[in-house]
This record gives C-alpha cells, structure tokens and sequence, in this order.
C-alpha cells in the first residue's frame, strides 16, 4: 500500500459526510443533468442548444466552484469545460479528473420512463448519461462544491476536462483541451476517466465484486470492404455478385474471430487471484491454471464481455448495396469495426483481415484508425493507481480485489497521452451485466445511493491525493 498517511493530511481532513439537505440538493442537480439532452450525433454534429444550455446549468448548480478565486474556468472548443484548480503548494505535480457532458442518442422506444426525464423511481435516477457520464462530470464538481462550502484549500493543483463530444471522437472537446494544456507545457502526475467500474457478477459462479481499474485501453479500426462486379440484369445474373462475394468476406470474419491474446496476461492473473472465492470444481481448476488454461480460455471465448478483453473482437456494423430489385449491383460494401487488442497493432490486425478474407476481389479502405494505448503503471509506485486503492479501501471497505484490466471501449483520455504516463480508468460504482448492456442501450439508469457513494469517492479522494508523494517517473514500454 501507497504510504499516504501525512500527519498534517490526517489533522486537517474533511470528512465524507453529507447533511439531508445535501443529499437532496445532489440527486436533484444530478437529475436536472439528465435532462438537458446533450445528444452527439457523428464528429463535429451534437445538440449545441444543449450543450450551451448545461454550461449554464453547471454554473448554477454549482456556484461555489464558479465563485472560488483559485479555481479558473475555461471554456473549450465552445462546450467543453477545464476548470484549474489551483494547490497550496506548487511543488507537488497536477493531476486531472476527466468525465464527458455528451451521450450517446436515445429514443423513447423501449425505455420505462424518458430517457432525457431524469425521473426518480424506487431510489434510481433513470435516463441517457446516468451511468456514461454525466454521473462523473456532476459528481466531481459536485464534490468539489462540497469541499469548498467546507473551506477545503487542496494543496496539490488539479484540473477537471469535461469534453462535449466524447461519444464521436473528442476531436472538438478533448482534443482541443489536450493541445492547450500541451501549449502550455503542462505535465500531469496522472488522470482518471471512465471506463473501470466494480463489477458484480460478471463472472459465473463469483458471488464477490471486484474492482476493474483500466490501466490501458484497446485500440481501433474502423475497416470498409469493398466489391466491385459488373451490373446487369437480374433476370440472367453472374455465378457471383458483388453482395455475395462480400457477404462471405464478412463471414469469415465472424467465423474466424482474431487470436485469443490472453496469454500471460492480466486476466490471467485475475482468474488465478479470485480461484478461491469459488467453490469446488472451479476453485481447483483456477488454482491449476497451468493444466486447465485451455480449458478456462475456451469457456471465457464464448463469454462476450470476456471475449472483448481476450482478443480484439470484429464487428460488422454496416453493409450497404443495391438499388433496385431487378438489377445486379455493382458495388457492395461493408464496415467492419475492430477494437484492438492492447498487444497488437493496427498493421498486425490488418494483415490478419487480408490473409482470412483471402479473395483479391475485396478491397480495403481503413477509414480511421488509432493503436491501443499502453499500459499505465500499476505498481505500489504508481501515484494515481495507489490513490484509488487507498480511496477503494476506505469507501467500499468490502471490495478486496482490484483488477488492473484494458478498457475495451475508447475514452477521451487518450487524446492526453503526451501528458501523462499514468491514465487510469475507473468511476466507483457497482455495475451488474444489466447495468453494463444499458450504457449506450435501454434504460440506464443509477441509484441514488451509488450516486452518492460516487461523490463521496471524489472527495475522500481529492484529499487522498494532498498527498506529498511524487510518482515514479516511468517509461511507457513500446
Ligand atoms: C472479467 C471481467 C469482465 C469484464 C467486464 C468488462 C466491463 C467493462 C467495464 C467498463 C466498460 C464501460 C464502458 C464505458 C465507456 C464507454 C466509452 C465509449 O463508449 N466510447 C466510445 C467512443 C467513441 C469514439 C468515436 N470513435 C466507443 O468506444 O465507441
Ligand atoms: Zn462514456
Ligand atoms: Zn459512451
């Protein structure tokens, strides 16, 4: 454990606790939050009358932080937020808290209540951005807020990113701010994002939760494949069209998923850390993992959020051909989405594509495409990754197993990569397989009470990082 126990920390510290008053007023800003819906719709086309409309919102829900004089406010990119929140003492080294104000769209269809109602029912808060993310940007500032009203001074200076546009690449949010920070020469002791959370029953038979701390995150390639045969009519068609021909490119793809890259891996370790919480035969098997790998790695295969960190997974999520009944298309094409794995590349998973399609009459195109982001240290060295242990140990006493994993989705905090060698995503909520189908599905949806435990994780935590402590410097291994 991180030695972070400073007398003057412990004398002058707040603690976490929260009047009715409070409690009310934070569901109630959280609520007002859903419902301005700040909807992103492709790169560089989001609900900018919303997106105006929650920079306002933040401003009144939150007065103290607006007021505070060393607190400064930026508005980037017109709708994203840096706040700078200047420490006591500038020796110690910034860090950054990070959250999206954007979601993903939602249409009424299928939920139990409007997604953009922010109601409450049975002690849940329902709507779009309850669990990615408004959930974060509100409960940071609304934990800072608290810190304030209570005369909190932070001796280490912070900045807090809120990007509007997260949900379609962060190019006119976190990209923006990223290359203002780096204008201004700024270096960051770590950041923490989204996309880690304490998951309860992920794994069959686990009754335990864990916390999942992304300390990497995976990379992607957005692929079109493309046919090109000659048209005509369909009344005397060719052996092959151009849609059959790509509808069996596709096919091998989904029948051939890439490598199983697990390896010696982190998940491996996580298995062999959680063998005896399960019981007999599991618990044996886990603990021989030396015989039963292959076993164990064919049965986490056919488990799809296991699959998502093991490999880099292929998802065809377009397929355009065709104009008219009676005539041949010329061209058919597909887009095929690939999150890559950590230990490889986009070149590596390029030529494995080429090599199982394996028919010249397809072409590639990749649209876009960015590598994995490296591992992020997790070593009792590591300052960001120490500090959320410390606060996981004091908040949820009852987790004891934290998991250093890759995100498999992407987060804007990878448009701070140059400025920061320690990114760790990780927001403090209990998440169940339900939870996690409703982010970006039907209903999500948080409870008051995991709401609240969020806030009070914020704030034990930016005092936890008051913490005169330095991280080790650090490489990033290539
Ligand atoms: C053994 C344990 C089982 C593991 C369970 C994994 C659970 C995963 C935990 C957290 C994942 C939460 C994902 C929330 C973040 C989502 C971020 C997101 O959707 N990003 C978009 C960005 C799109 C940018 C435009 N290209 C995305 O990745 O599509
Ligand atoms: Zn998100
Ligand atoms: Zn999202």
């Amino acid at each position: 454990k991180y030695p972070t126990g400073k007398e003057h920390q412990r004398a002058s510290r707040i603690p976490s606790q929260f009047s009715q008053e409070e409690r009310v007023a934070m569901k109630e800003a959280l609520k007002g939050a859903i419902q301005i819906p700040t909807v992103s719709f492709r790169p560089g086309e989001f609900n900018t009358t919303a997106l105006a409309e929650f920079g306002e919102y933040i401003r009144k829900a939150f007065p103290t932080v607006f007021k505070t004089s060393f607190i400064k406010h930026e508005v980037v990119g017109e709708y994203s937020h840096l706040f700078t929140v200047q420490g006591s003492d500038s020796s110690l080294q910034p860090y950054m808290l990070m959250a999206h104000i954007d979601v993903v769209p939602a249409l009424d269809q299928g939920w139990e209540v409007p997604p953009f109602s922010g109601l409450e029912r049975d002690g849940f808060i329902h709507g779009r951005g309850t669990l990615d993310n408004k959930n974060s940007v509100m409960a940071i500032l609304q934990a800072l807020e608290l810190l304030l009203i209570r005369k909190y001074i932070p001796r280490r200076s912070f900045l807090i990113a809120l990007g509007h546009d997260e949900e379609v690449s962060g190019e006119y949010g976190a990209q923006k701010i990223s290359a203002l920070l780096q204008a201004r020469g700024t270096q960051l002791a770590f950041i923490v994002d989204e996309c880690g959370f304490i998951l309860d029953g992920f794994i069959p038979n686990l009754k335990k939760p864990f916390a999942m701390i992304s300390v990497s995150e995976k990379g992607s390639l957005n692929l079109m494949l493309q046919v090109n045969m000659t048209p005509g009519h369909s009344s005397a068609p060719p052996k092959e069209t151009s849609i059959g021909i790509l509808a069996a490119a596709v096919s091998r793809l989904e029948q051939n998923p890439l490598p199983n890259m697990s390896g010696n891996g982190p998940l491996k370790r996580l298995l062999q850390q959680l063998a005896n919480e399960f019981s007999f035969p599991t618990n044996i098997v886990l603990n021989n993992l030396w015989l039963f790998w292959p076993l164990v790695r064919r049965l986490m295969d056919r488990n799809y959020v296991m699959n998502a960190l093991l490999r880099t997974t292929t998802a065809v999520t377009m397929f355009n051909s065709g104009v008219k009944v009676n005539v041949i298309p010329s061209v058919a094409q597909a887009t095929v989405n690939f999150r890559i794995h950590p230990s490889q590349t986009v070149q590596e998973v390029l030529e494995l594509v080429k090599n199982t399609v394996a028919d010249d009459r397809v072409q590639f195109h990749v649209l876009n495409a960015h590598e994995p982001l490296p591992d992020s240290p997790s070593d009792d060295q590591a300052l960001g990754y120490q500090l959320l242990l410390q606060t996981l140990q004091s908040v949820f006493p009852e987790i004891n197993i934290v998991a250093p994993a890759s995100c498999i989705a992407n987060t804007d905090s990878r448009h701070y990569a140059n400025l920061t060698t320690g990114i760790y995503r990780f927001n403090p909520i209990y998440v169940q397989p339900q939870d996690f189908r409703s982010i970006h599905g039907l209903n999500e949806k948080i409870s008051v009470q995991a709401y609240e435990t969020q806030v009070k994780f914020i704030f034990e935590f930016i005092q936890n990082a008051d913490t005169e402590l330095e991280p080790a410097p650090h490489q990033h291994e290539l």
